[in-house]
């Protein structure tokens, strides 16, 4: 039977029942696979590499060893909650690796978006690369969030390296406990791991982070008013109870000004723009018609709270023809 490839009739994990059936079963493959070896797993935050660090977590505690890395473009309160959900409330064996300078130094007047996203891939794996040769001596396995879409985009041939790019001299053995199940099936597991909503929940956010959405050469200042501005956005579609029914929302800001008048002086700054989109599919996207009180009050929060805004736009391009980022 080919490993990567999900039985005709295993059933969807649609309730808690199923799912705590698959976790008692993942637990015990984790623990015959992995003896009394150590684990090392990239941890994003998102969906599928918590899912996959709360299941080992839960198999094999302490023998995980779990990277974050914050490259300085996560959103706000991302990684903090990575350190508080894994470190505090878990008890996990988790490396914080604050890389935000390194990061920052290389994209410095950095402008191509394809630049751009090859410095922070290359740099990432670098960084991982640094983390992962200092315990590669006691590590014996990589473990993944390889899900199912991951094996069927790669034909089935065989499973998608999701932190890939490791040189040769630097391999393990691959742990990949979600890798048959669909995303849907991945959040139900991730809420009976009691991993908090919010994470659970959270919407796809790209690898390169807030590098591709503050436009341009990226700027300190104009980085932290669009993690700000995007705070507030996410804030206020929470507050409205979108979190969930609109596919993806985030602010982007360009790399040019506009000019305003903030309490009677001349303000040149940064104009702010949501994007908001539903798909299906992410090939195609529609923006949805968001409350016109909604988009007022986002308007007026971010323009009295983030210093360096005195714009904020609604982009209503669909896909195609614009793409969902900017970048
Ligand atoms: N900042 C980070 N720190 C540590 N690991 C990361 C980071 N960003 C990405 N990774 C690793 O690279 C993998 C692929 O990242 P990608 O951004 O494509 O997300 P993904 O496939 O949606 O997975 P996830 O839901 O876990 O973020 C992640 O699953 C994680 O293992």
């Amino acid at each position: 039977m080919d490993p990567n490839k999900r039985p005709e009739d295993m059933e969807r994990i649609t309730t808690p029942e199923l799912a705590n059936a698959f976790i008692d079963e993942q637990v015990e493959a984790i623990r015959a696979q992995i003896g009394d070896r150590k684990v090392l797993l990239a941890l994003s935050g998102g969906v599928d590499s918590s899912v996959v660090a709360a299941l080992l977590i839960k198999a094999i505690g302490k023998q995980l060893i779990c990277v974050h890395v914050n490259h300085g473009l996560m959103r706000k309160g991302e990684s903090e909650q990575v350190v508080d959900v894994f470190q505090n409330q878990l008890d996990a064996n988790l490396v914080y690796v604050d890389a935000t300078d390194r990061f920052l130094a290389l994209l410095d007047g950095v402008a191509e978006p394809e630049a751009k996203r090859k410095i922070i891939g290359a740099e990432f794996i670098r960084v991982f690369e640094e983390e992962a040769r200092k315990v590669s001596d006691e590590v014996s396995f990589l473990a993944q969030g390889t899900i199912y879409p991951d094996i069927l985009e790669s034909d089935g041939v065989k499973a998608h390296h999701n932190v890939g790019g490791l040189p040769d001299d630097l391999q393990f053995e691959l742990c990949e406990p979600v890798k048959l199940l669909y995303k849907d099936e991945v959040r139900v597991i991730g809420r009976e791991l009691g991993l908090p909503e919010g994470m659970v929940e959270r919407q796809p956010f790209p690898g390169p982070g807030l590098g591709v959405r503050c436009l341009g050469a990226i700027t300190r200042d104009r980085l932290e008013a669009l993690r700000e501005a995007d705070a507030i956005l996410r804030d206020e579609f929470a507050a409205a109870g979108l979190e969930g029914k609109v596919w993806q929302y985030f602010v982007s800001v360009p790399d040019f000004r506009a000019t305003g008048v903030r309490d009677g002086v001349r303000a040149f700054e940064w104009p702010a723009i949501i994007r908001a989109v539903n798909t299906v599919d992410a090939m195609t996207a529609e923006v949805p018609e968001l409350d016109w009180a909604l988009l007022k009050k986002i308007t007026a929060r971010i323009l009295a709270e983030v210093p360096g805004i005195c714009r904020v736009v609604y982009d209503l391009t669909p896909k195609p023809i614009g793409t969902i980022e900017w970048e």
